[in-house]
C-alpha cells in the first residue's frame, strides 16, 4: 500500500539519544530526556519520560503535549496560564507517571518576538487571538502531527491526554493516537490572566470546567 505524505512522515522519525535526569521541578524524579531524528518539522523537541513514584505504573500512560512559553515557563509570568500547567503536569506525572512532549511552538506557533509584538496590542484591549490576526498571523499556527509522530515512536498509540484544548485532541486522534481519556488540566485563574482563559474558552473552545471531558 502506499504511504500518504503524512504517514510517512510519521513513521520516518527515530530516537535519537536517551538521557537520565533528576527533575527537581518533579520531585526529583529521576527522567529520561529523549531526543528525536526526523521529526516532521525543525524544532528541538523532547519527550521527558518520567516514571511513577507514588503509584504502580498505569496501563494507559498519562501524556501532557506543551507548547513552550518562555515567559511562562521559565520566568514565571502571570500574564498566561503556561507556567502552572507545567507545574501541574510535572507534579502529576512524578505521581503516577507518564510523558511529557515540550513542544518548541512558542507563541502558539508565531515565535517569540511575534507574542510579545502581541502583547503590545493586547495592553491596548485586544484579545490574543485579535492580536496575532493584527500582525498578520493565524490565531493558532500549531500543528500537533509532530507530537503524534513522537508518540508513534515511543511507541505510545494509547494515552491519557492532560489537556483542555479540543484542537489538540482533534489532531492527535487525526494523526492516529487513541485518546482513553481526556483529562483536564486545572484552571489557574488570576486576576492577571483572566481576560486570556476568558479568549481560551471562547474563542478557543478550551474546556475550563475543571472536569475531564470528551471532545465533541
Ligand atoms: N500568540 C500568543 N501566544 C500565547 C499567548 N499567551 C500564551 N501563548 C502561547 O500559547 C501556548 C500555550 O497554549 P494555550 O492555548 O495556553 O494552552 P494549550 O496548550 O492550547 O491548551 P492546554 O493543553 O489546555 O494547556 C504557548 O505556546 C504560549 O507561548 C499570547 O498572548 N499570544
Ligand atoms: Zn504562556
Amino acid at each position: 500500500m502506499t504511504k500518504t505524505p503524512l504517514a510517512t512522515a510519521l513513521t520516518a522519525a527515530t530516537v535519537r539519544a536517551r538521557v537520565s535526569v533528576t527533575l527537581t521541578r518533579a520531585n526529583n524524579a529521576q527522567a529520561e530526556l529523549v531526543t528525536f531524528e526526523g521529526l516532521p518539522d525543525p524544532g528541538e523537541h523532547i519527550a521527558v519520560l518520567v516514571p511513577p513514584q507514588e503509584i504502580p505504573h498505569a496501563e494507559t500512560p498519562l501524556v501532557r503535549v506543551h507548547s513552550e512559553c518562555m515567559t511562562g515557563d521559565i520566568f514565571g509570568s502571570a500574564r498566561c496560564d503556561c507556567g502552572p500547567q507545567l507545574d501541574e503536569a510535572l507534579t502529576r506525572l512524578a505521581v503516577e507517571g507518564g510523558v511529557l512532549l515540550y513542544l518548541r511552538q512558542e507563541g502558539r506557533g508565531i515565535g517569540l518576538y511575534n507574542k510579545l509584538d502581541t502583547y503590545v496590542l493586547q495592553d491596548r484591549g485586544k484579545d490574543t487571538f485579535e492580536a496575532n490576526r493584527l500582525i498578520g498571523r493565524g490565531e493558532d499556527e500549531r500543528n500537533y502531527a509532530v507530537a503524534a509522530a513522537m508518540l508513534h515512536v515511543l511507541g505510545l498509540n494509547r494515552i491519557r491526554l492532560l489537556t483542555n484544548n479540543p484542537e489538540k485532541a482533534r489532531q492527535l486522534q487525526e494523526h492516529g493516537i487513541t485518546l482513553s481519556s481526556i483529562v483536564a488540566t486545572e484552571v489557574h485563574l488570576t486576576a492577571e490572566n483572566a481576560r486570556y482563559l476568558e479568549a481560551k474558552a471562547k474563542l478557543g473552545g478550551h474546556n475550563l470546567t475543571g472536569a475531564d471531558w470528551r471532545p465533541a
